[in-house]
């Protein structure tokens, strides 16, 4: 298998000491990888230590085979940009000075553009919408605004790996949607490989091939979305003790008030998402149902009522569970019904099935025709 890019036995930390050590990173030309840990886990360290701005402590970067020491400053800039959220010192330079400074590579020693660069400028400018903010003073602009220079910058730079620390911190949520596009873009038109670090986890969830979990000390877990987003994985490494993550959905909720139900809340289909929320916010104990497992609300209710009445996806609710919720029902003072109507899909699939059984269609694997 050839990788584009590998660290090896990679060692970082500061003044000598190890902070992490044994880092083990392959990737392919075009893949997305993204840094994942709690706070000071050591995600910019690594960064920082891939990118040359701190000395390896052990082991080595390759890209295509090539030792990234062995590069000089303009052939490694020439593959690699870099944005990292440290405000660059600029005084008196537009935005746009300072995304053409993403061409220094490419220009003589007096660093004039010639005309293939300000294109380039322009092209990137174009690809994350500042071009409205070409002229203003790059020190008076917002931090989003700034994030989104800076990529620019990066992407001007042509380069064939990019690494970000953090890249989406300021960014509202249409612009966090717009960067993704942009990042996904490249790697899909011009099989730019990604490593990035993200505290958004439902943003990693989306965006990577390859997720490095790192935990401190440690590199916990390198994995694919599905095998790093496995029930409980996550709210162990952010060791989460107030409220929860479900990783499957990404959803975070606040710590469940506890107590007798006094509200019962007939849900479903996502119809009762914020109802339990608005009923947590004022510390009102409530139970949920009849839900099953996989629907939209399970979360949710799972992670706030204090009593769950709940069965298996697409299996009977049995009268025991159904009894059981009047019974809790029959305690509470209130009920809320959050559903308009009670859908008429599972009779509709029933039938589905039935004409597909007639058919004789019903026992094939689905698998072979995916
Ligand atoms: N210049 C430095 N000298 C010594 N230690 C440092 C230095 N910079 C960071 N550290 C320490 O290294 C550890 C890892 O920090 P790092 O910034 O890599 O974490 P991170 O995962 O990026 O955190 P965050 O999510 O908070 O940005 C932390 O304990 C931090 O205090």
């Amino acid at each position: 298998m050839a990788y584009y890019f590998q660290a090896k036995q990679l060692c970082v930390g500061y003044q000598n000491q190890p902070l992490i050590q044994n880092i083990e990173i392959e990737l392919k030309k075009g893949e997305i990888l993204t840094l994942i840990g709690p706070n000071g886990a050591g995600k910019s360290t690594i960064l920082k230590s891939i990118a040359r701005q701190l000395e390896l402590l052990g082991g080595s970067v390759l890209l295509e085979d090539k030792n990234l020491q062995s590069l000089s400053g303009r052939e490694l800039a020439k593959k690699m940009a870099v944005v990292f959220t440290k405000r660059p010192h600029t005084e008196l330079m537009t935005c746009e000075d300072v995304v053409a400074t993403g061409r220094y590579p490419y220009t003589g020693r007096f660093g004039v553009l010639s005309a293939k660069d300000h294109e380039a400028v322009q092209e990137a400018m174009e690809a994350v919408h500042v071009l409205e903010f070409r002229d203003r003073d790059f020190a008076k602009i917002s931090d989003g605004q700034r994030q989104r220079i800076l990529l620019a910058r990066a992407i001007c730079q042509q380069p064939e790996i990019l690494l970000l620390d953090e890249p989406t911190s300021y960014l509202d949520i249409k612009y966090k949607l717009e960067f993704l596009s942009v990042l996904q873009e490249l790697q899909k038109k011009k099989g730019l490989t990604v490593i990035l670090s993200l505290h958004e986890l439902e943003l990693a969830a989306r965006v990577s091939d390859r997720i490095l979990c790192v935990d401190g000390a440690f590199v916990e877990q390198v994995g694919t979305p599905e095998e790093v987003f496995r029930p409980g994985h996550l709210s162990k490494l952010f060791q989460i003790t107030q409220g929860s993550f479900e990783e499957e959905s990404q959803e975070m909720e606040l710590a469940a008030v506890k107590g007798t139900p006094e509200i019962f809340v007939i849900a479903g289909n996502g119809s009762g998402r914020n109802t339990f929320r608005r009923l947590q916010r004022e510390g009102i104990p409530f139970a949920a149902g009849l839900l099953w497992e996989n629907d939209l609300d399970y979360p949710a209710a799972k992670a706030l009522s204090s009593r769950l009445f709940s069965a298996p996806a697409f299996e009977p609710v049995s009268e025991e569970l159904l009894e059981q919720a009047m019974r809790c029902m029959d305690g509470c003072r209130k009920v809320i019904c959050c559903r308009e109507s009670f859908g008429t899909l599972e009779d509709a699939q029933k039938r589905l099935l039935a004409y597909a059984k007639a058919r004789g269609l019903s026992e094939r694997d689905a698998q072979k025709y995916v």
